[in-house]
């Protein structure tokens, strides 16, 4: 596998780079983009995967989201792929900004058109992990995972099938539990057809309520977000959290909305939660 460098910035007295490569599971080329912190000069360091939401690319959270400085301070690796496959194209794939571009929910598609490049969920939990591997940089038992809104989801869901490769979690205003919300009955119908047993694999809520998770989950999620009612409903996550008996640290933040001013202003206290349990533990 040929990866590619598109660029590279030196940021916080570490680098930022963007790569694109041909994807084994995606079968076309994806991108992703990482933050290698100082430290990583003197040895290996934990990995932060974070996952974005609807719309947004390999590049929305290192623009916008105001990790790299804490990072740096805390010799995090942050590591963030594109959200969906974008250059093998699907008929109708930029129909909806919520299915199809921009919009890979994180699942491994089984339906056509989608199934030969929509499998995120693989390349986010295998692929990528292995080539952030290859860069030599980051710690192979020491990753974390983060996300937003679609990525919320998608980093609650590899987290709770995945303990032993994931060692802390966190999200902003995640799409918590997608069987019950317009955006995950469209992505699931779409992309794993209408058999409802098959979507609970992707659902946190589901996941979480069946199994007691071992760490403490963090989630922050405004009360402005034009969102919450419909869509996210971290209400019902924080009940299966309950039944489970899984340690849930949420916290609902007065004034703010769904977008990366309410992600930045928190952005200390989800680094922090992950470099307690990947560096302190
Ligand atoms: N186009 C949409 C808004 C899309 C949007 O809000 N995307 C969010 C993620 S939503 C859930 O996954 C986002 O992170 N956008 C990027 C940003 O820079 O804010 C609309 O018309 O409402």
């Amino acid at each position: 596998m040929t990866l590619n460098l598109v660029s590279e910035h030196a940021c916080f007295g570490g680098w930022m780079r963007f790569y694109s490569h041909e994807s084994r599971e995606c079968r076309t080329e994806m991108r992703f983009s990482v933050y290698v912190p100082p430290q990583a000069e003197q040895g290996k360091v934990p990995v932060l995967y974070y996952l974005a939401g609807l719309t947004c690319t390999e590049e929305t959270f290192m623009v916008k989201g105001g990790a790299q400085r804490l990072a740096a301070e805390l010799g995090l690796m942050l590591v963030a792929p594109d959200t969906s496959p974008r250059k093998a194209r699907v008929p109708g794939d930029d129909a909806n900004w919520d299915f199809g571009l921009g919009a890979g929910f994180y699942v491994d598609s089984t339906q056509e058109p989608w199934a030969q490049n929509y499998r995120m969920y693989s390349y986010v939990t295998k692929e990528l992990p292995e080539i952030v591997q290859s860069l030599g940089s980051g710690r192979a038992d020491r990753q974390g995972i983060f996300g937003h809104s679609m990525g919320g989801h998608g980093a609650l869901v590899c987290a709770l099938r995945n303990r032993d490769q994931y060692l802390s979690v966190s999200a902003f205003a995640p799409i918590s539990a997608p069987m019950q919300c317009p955006w995950g009955h469209k992505a699931f119908s779409g992309y794993l057809g209408e058999d409802r047993e098959l979507w609970k694999q992707y659902d946190a809520s589901e996941l979480i309520r069946a199994q007691r998770y071992p760490r403490p989950i963090l989630i922050d999620q405004g009360d402005k977000d034009k969102f919450l009612t419909e869509q996210l409903k971290p209400e019902i996550f924080a009940a299966a959290a309950r039944e489970s008996g899984s340690e849930l640290r949420y916290t609902l933040r007065p004034g703010y909305d769904h977008g990366y001013y309410f992600i930045s202003t928190f952005m200390e206290d989800h680094l922090r939660h992950h470099a307690r349990q990947l560096i302190s533990s």
